[in-house]
């Protein structure tokens, strides 16, 4: 008996496997009708705001910068090929071991004004410690066909406000074929394996630097910035200031100085152009 009870529950149930069967790919095609309605429903929504987000971004792009194209300082690797430095490194053993073996203390530029180099010690070295890695105060533009790029104000910047350390390539200037274009005079020292002979050392920018090689170059009196030598770590740093307030989306302009231009005549015989150096 106990078997007969037993095959006859089992017939039973065979019986209605096909309907329990039929019932759970109901219910399982019911809730997959519901999940994609509710996936569809979210992507429509994330698209929505998406669209918003980019229209009002474009919207007031356009409003404030009408047919131009502006990059942001994350991008000097993918469009401008510079590698972004947040220090200043030796091109050679040679540089650095010079370096370490001069005293800027002792050196004629810190001589003929020790108490200002002081102060700046004091007042930037801190600065020039912490770094300028997210700066997001500034942005690139094409300046004119001319110039080529140039550095503009992201927001409205103070006067006496620091812009930020020139870094780059601290690079022995050879007479005559040393390309000065992105370059800063960093000094001239004797050389220690032949103390009769000087050094001439710039801050190369042009392919390891910063935003603060598109500034370009204004008169003094028209610039709105100023270049300084800042004493610190016993090491020379040039660190860029605001002479005057710099509205938003204004350019931002320094002197070069009038060697600058010499040199560059003597190096180059082509005018300036160089928004070239960014094309494919
Ligand atoms: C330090 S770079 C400035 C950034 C550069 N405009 C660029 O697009 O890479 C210096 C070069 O910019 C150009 N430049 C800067 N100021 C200029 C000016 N006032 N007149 C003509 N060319 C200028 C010259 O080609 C110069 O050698």
């Amino acid at each position: 008996m106990a078997s007969n009870k037993k095959s006859v529950d089992a017939n039973a149930c065979q019986s209605k496997t096909p309907i329990c069967k039929l019932a759970c790919y109901g219910v399982i095609l019911i809730f997959m009708i519901f999940q994609i309605t509710q996936i569809k429903k979210s992507t429509e929504i994330v698209n929505d705001i998406g669209s918003n987000i980019r229209s009002e971004v474009c919207e007031t792009y356009q409003e404030e910068h009408p047919n131009e194209k502006h990059y942001g300082i994350s991008e000097l690797e993918s469009i401008f090929s510079v590698k972004y430095a947040s220090k200043t490194v030796s091109e050679s053993a040679f540089i650095e071991n010079l370096l370490n073996t001069m005293n800027v203390t002792e050196s004629e530029r810190y001589q003929q004004d020790v108490y200002e180099y002081q102060r700046r010690n004091n007042q930037y070295g801190p600065l020039i410690e912490r770094g300028f890695d997210n700066d997001k105060r500034f942005y690139i533009k094409l300046s004119s066909k001319e110039v080529g790029y140039g550095l503009f104000a992201n927001v409205d910047i103070l006067p006496n406000t620091v812009i930020g350390a020139y870094h780059g390539t601290l690079t022995h200037v050879k007479s005559g074929y040393t390309n000065t274009d992105y370059a800063w005079d960093y000094g001239t020292f004797p050389n220690p394996e032949n103390p009769e002979e000087n050094v001439e050392i710039c801050i190369d920018g042009r392919t390891y630097g910063t935003w603060l090689r598109f500034v370009n170059h204004k008169e003094d009196a028209d610039a709105n910035c100023y270049a300084m030598y800042v004493p610190y770590n016993n090491r020379w740093y040039i660190v860029y200031m605001t002479r005057k307030f710099v509205p938003k989306g204004s350019e931002l302009f320094i002197s070069y100085g009038d060697n600058y231009w010499t040199a560059r005549a003597e190096t180059h015989n082509y005018e300036a152009e160089p928004e070239k150096a960014y094309e494919n």
